[in-house]
């Protein structure tokens, strides 16, 4: 009998019947409307027995919402993110050029990825993937002044392209009309006022983890690890997340907020202040940003906390070990990297922490997903070196962090895009909620501080959802 060969990697194997394929599922085709007078909220809201999407990046302006799926893109294993840029290429390079609108009118694709690449659903999580990326069947997208309604679906083989054309525009009017004309959704300001709210790590548990890192970094085995620890909300009525986004925007309007709900009612939310990458054609975005510190009661006191934070031996090294392994990863692919050599503060309405903007032209542009891959999870969420504190948190984190501090965002036609890390975040399903927090921990941390600095993380979504407690 012949030995079998040897069989090839399967990491970047396309996974029959699984990967969208345009010859089989069909091609993308879709129609765009300018979407003058339709509120966002009141979009999702109507969309809400149906999947749903949102992101907003306060810096650019920026809104996106999307309901219902034309199309899911799923990825697996160590191939997760080569398996959604191909698919990603197929369906853009493949979409039928018709009802051209501006850019910004654009199918786009939103999800993200699991923080660990073997992610496993369990109750939390049972309706998130590895990697998922859904195409939403209505986009609406606002921007400086500017909406855009835009239909998408898939054009079966052997379809007129015409009469579906034509029944998408058809489709599209009747959905613009109907937004029209529902009252404004204005979401109640949060209140869960019977809520149940608890910790289950205990201090005690909390404190032990962190002493295990810190003979960890004793015997030269890490210098640094991010640690996460859960909260839990148990409400006698529903969460409303609308209501919670809607918080977000308004409270943190220099963040990124998103949801992604890709089964109704289960719903990941959050805004986080950290981009991980953005990539426009050659253009690269990202940022190191970790050491943190509490907000003052007035702007003195501010202003205290920050010049100790920008003084702190402790931050600026964990702070530092971020900006070095961005820069180290970017290099080989880079020109132009740029990075301040002092940190700025970034200042939010529960926290402020240290910030570098990085900037750099990419070499050979081929979309952010690349750029995503090779940075997840940069030490500000996994630790450094990388391989230690992944392995250090698998085996001592109680709770798997399923998407929690791992990259969501979009893609565009272009494949270019942007991801923020999806910290200040909580999964909601109905009536419970679980709130993701962490703080990097190095040799000088203190378990009490650490657990402090957690506790500010909590506050934005707590508040979000009504239930804040001082
Ligand atoms: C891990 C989180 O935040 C990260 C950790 C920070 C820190 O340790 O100072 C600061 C910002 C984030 O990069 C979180 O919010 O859950």
């Amino acid at each position: 009998m012949t030995p079998h060969p040897p069989r090839p990697p399967q990491a970047d194997l396309p996974s029959p019947g699984v990967e969208y394929r345009p010859d089989f599922q069909g091609r993308l085709i879709s129609a765009c409307c300018p979407a003058e007078g339709i509120d966002i909220y009141t979009f999702l809201r109507h969309g809400e027995q149906q999947p749903r999407f949102y992101w907003r990046d306060g810096s650019q302006d920026i809104q996106f919402a999307g309901v219902g799926v034309a199309l899911s893109l799923m990825g697996w294993g160590e191939g997760r993110f080569h398996q959604i840029q191909r698919q990603a290429r197929s369906l853009f390079t493949q979409a039928l050029a018709m009802d051209e609108g501006p850019s910004l009118a654009a199918p786009r694709l939103f999800g993200g990825f699991a923080f660990r690449q073997d992610f496993v659903p369990d109750f939390t999580w049972a309706a998130f993937h590895p990697a998922h990326f859904i195409l939403p069947h209505y986009q609406l997208v606002t921007c400086r002044g500017e909406s855009w309604l835009t239909i998408n679906a898939l054009l079966a083989p052997g379809e007129s392209a015409r009469a579906r054309q034509q029944a998408l525009q058809e489709a599209l009017a009747a959905r613009y009309r109907l937004l029209r004309s529902l009252p404004k959704v204005i979401p109640a300001p949060p209140s869960a006022p019977q809520v149940e709210v608890d910790y289950p790590l205990s201090y005690p548990a909390w404190a032990a983890m962190i002493e295990e890192a810190l003979r960890h970094f004793a015997a030269g085995r890490m210098d640094k690890v991010v640690l996460a620890r859960i909260c839990q909300v148990r409400s006698p009525t529903h969460l409303d997340i609308d209501a919670a986004l809607f918080h977000l925007d308004q409270r943190y309007p220099g963040c990124y907020t998103f949801l992604v709900e890709p089964r109704p009612h289960h719903a990941f939310f959050g805004a986080p202040p950290e981009l991980l990458v953005a990539v426009q054609g050659s253009r690269l975005q990202t940022m190191g940003l970790a050491g943190s510190a509490p907000r003052g009661a007035t702007p003195q006191e501010d202003e205290a906390l920050a010049a100790e934070l920008l003084a702190s031996a402790k931050d600026r090294h964990e702070h530092a070990l971020v900006v070095q392994a961005i820069q180290e990863r970017l290099a080989p692919l880079t020109t132009a990297l740029t990075a301040p050599a002092t940190p700025e503060i970034m200042r939010l309405s529960n926290i402020q922490h240290l910030f570098t903007p990085i900037q750099a032209e990419l070499r050979r542009p081929d979309g952010v997903l690349p750029l995503v891959e090779l940075l997840h999870p940069t030490p500000a969420l996994g630790g450094w070196p990388r391989d230690a504190a992944l392995a250090f948190i698998q085996e001592h984190e109680q709770t798997p962090r399923g998407w929690y501090a791992a990259p969501v965002g979009w893609i565009d036609r272009n494949l270019d895009g942007a991801f923020s890390v999806a910290i200040r975040s909580a999964v909601v399903q109905r009536r419970r909620a679980w709130l993701y927090a962490g703080a990097g921990i190095v040799a000088a941390s203190r378990p009490e501080r650490e657990w402090e600095e957690t506790g500010w993380k909590f506050r934005p979504v707590l508040e979000a959802l009504g239930v804040w407690r001082g």
